[in-house]
């Protein structure tokens, strides 16, 4: 069923250079969030500190009742067995075939006989359509069957928690529809929580159930994906949109007159302005594929999303 991940105040540092603070969040068990950000706003650092790797300086992560920040890296290693990551660039082993990369935690984590390693590999390499590329090495493959590889990877020892980090870095824009697709569907599959770190709006817009993005240290927000889409936020705004004007800069942040400025020029005004709020375009959400049922939260999400359309259509 997944399992819930609750953050709370967290801050993390290195050196005297701190990545964010006090952040608070509750990834809601089984559902998929995304988590986006200007470069260098510590999304990867927000990953490795939610799987044990780095320790943050204040707040806590609790999973399954557990306080992860506190934990002997004994106990430590038996939660990181809850976890999947799929790394940037697949994270395989380039003298390995797909098939021997895929089973390598079964081999490393439990005491399965080979026949059952077998059995779990291939399920989890049919899962993401690679059936048949057992022998190839992931030097003679491309970037998306890669990262496929490493999906199926993340998948053999059945997390409850997956993340993502930048799962479409270097896809071209088919691929990613396809990732995106085929993560929709696992989810509705296997029901684990699954957190996706991406630069890619349209994957943002369409995937997740939440969206967060950290900005100037901070969590700036956290929310429904409807909540954000249709956010007057000025800086979540421009992130969305992609473009240049507003509080996001090139290496900084600008100063709050030429936010101002850019703005009113735009016609967006401050956000209390011309438009209503929640005016923003909602995009529809991508669903699970033909066969694959949809998880029990969809209608609750639905009818969410239909209110907050039909408001937007009177206020318009
Ligand atoms: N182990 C480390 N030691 C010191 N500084 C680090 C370490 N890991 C990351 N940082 C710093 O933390 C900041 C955030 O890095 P991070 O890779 O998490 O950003 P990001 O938001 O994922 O960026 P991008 O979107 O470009 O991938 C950067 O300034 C980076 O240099």
């Amino acid at each position: 069923m997944g399992v819930e991940i609750c953050v709370e105040g967290l801050t993390k540092s290195f050196g005297h250079q701190v990545i964010w603070q006090d952040v608070s969040l509750t990834l809601p068990a089984g559902e998929v969030s995304v988590m986006l950000g200007p470069s260098g706003t510590g999304k990867s650092v927000f990953l490795k500190t939610l799987v044990g790797l780095l320790k943050p300086e204040r707040g806590s992560i609790t999973i399954q009742g557990r306080d992860i920040t506190r934990l002997r890296e004994h106990d430590l290693y038996e939660v990181r067995k809850l976890f999947g990551v799929l790394f940037q660039d697949g994270a395989l082993f380039g003298s390995m075939n797909l098939y021997d990369n895929i089973a390598f935690p079964l081999r490393e984590h439990t005491r399965k006989s080979e026949s059952e390693i077998r059995r779990i590999v291939l399920e989890k390499m049919d899962m993401v359509g690679l059936i048949g590329a057992e022998e190839k090495l992931p030097g003679e493959i491309s970037g998306g069957m890669r990262k496929r590889a490493g999906l199926a990877r993340a998948l053999v020892l059945d997390p409850e928690i997956i993340l993502f980090d930048e799962p479409d870095s270097g896809l071209d824009p088919v691929r990613v529809a396809y990732l995106n697709q085929l993560i929709v569907d696992l989810n509705a599959q296997i029901d684990a929580t699954f957190l996706i770190v991406t630069h890619d709006i349209a994957s943002a817009r369409q995937v997740p159930d939440n969206i967060g993005l950290l900005f100037r240290r901070e969590l700036v927000m956290f929310g429904p994906r409807e909540e954000l889409l249709t956010s007057d936020e000025p800086v979540v705004r421009q992130f969305l949109n992609g473009r240049m004007q507003g509080p996001i800069g090139m290496a900084e942040e600008k100063d709050a007159a030429q936010v101002e400025q850019e703005l009113a020029a735009l016609g967006d005004g401050d956000g209390k302005g011309a438009r209503s709020p929640g005016s923003q375009a909602l995009t529809p959400r991508l669903l699970p594929g033909p066969g694959i049922p949809r998880p029990p939260r969809w209608e609750a999400i639905a009818r969410r999303e239909a209110a907050l359309h039909e408001k937007a259509v009177a206020g318009a």
